[in-house]
């Protein structure tokens, strides 16, 4: 059995943070705003994931006003929501990631983020793909004001 999941999340860009997408440091002179570690990619494949299984989203699962949260490392959200998924007896088949950011170039980091992302999932890096794209500069992402991503992940029950 077989079941998809999708996430979309969006983090703004302020300075005074560090820049952290798919679990990698990116060096930029700004870094997303929110209350955990704001990694907007780590975030959506968590939705995506949650989605799958039927499991509502991560504000659900991890409340932005619990100060349990603050600051929190984002892969250790997502190894708490990839545990959900084993128990419930799925494993990945892909996940197909979208970063939405003008600036900065995300193309030297990808393979980088393929590797830790599947290391989350317990997947092989070739099952993640990772991209990115500028809006042209059109909108909040186009003006650099902040950075968006969207997921779709593939889950299959593990044969037993
Ligand atoms: N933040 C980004 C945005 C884009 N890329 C890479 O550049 C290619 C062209 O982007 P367009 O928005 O003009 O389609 C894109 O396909 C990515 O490979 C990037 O690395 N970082
Ligand atoms: C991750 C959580 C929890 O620290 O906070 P944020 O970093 O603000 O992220 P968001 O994607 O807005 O929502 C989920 C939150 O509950």
């Amino acid at each position: 059995m077989f079941r998809i999941g999708q996430g979309f999340d969006v983090h703004q860009l302020t300075e005074g943070r560090p820049l952290i997408i798919g679990g990698i440091t990116i060096p930029y002179e700004k870094g997303l705003l929110g209350h955990s570690d704001a990694d907007v990619l780590l975030h959506t494949i968590s939705d995506a994931c949650l989605g799958a299984i039927g499991e509502g989203d991560i504000g659900r699962h991890f409340p932005d006003t619990d100060p349990e949260f603050k600051d929190a490392d984002s892969a250790k959200l997502m190894e708490h929501v990839w545990q959900l998924v084993k128990e419930k007896g799925y494993e990945l088949v892909n996940a197909d990631c979208t970063i939405i950011a003008q600036k900065p170039k995300m193309a030297p980091y990808i393979q980088q983020m393929k590797e830790r992302i599947a290391q989350l999932l317990d997947a092989d890096s070739e099952q993640i793909n990772v991209k990115a794209t500028t809006t042209e500069k059109l909108g909040f992402t186009g003006r650099g004001e902040g950075i968006a991503s969207q997921v779709a992940v593939l889950l299959k029950k593990v044969n037993v």
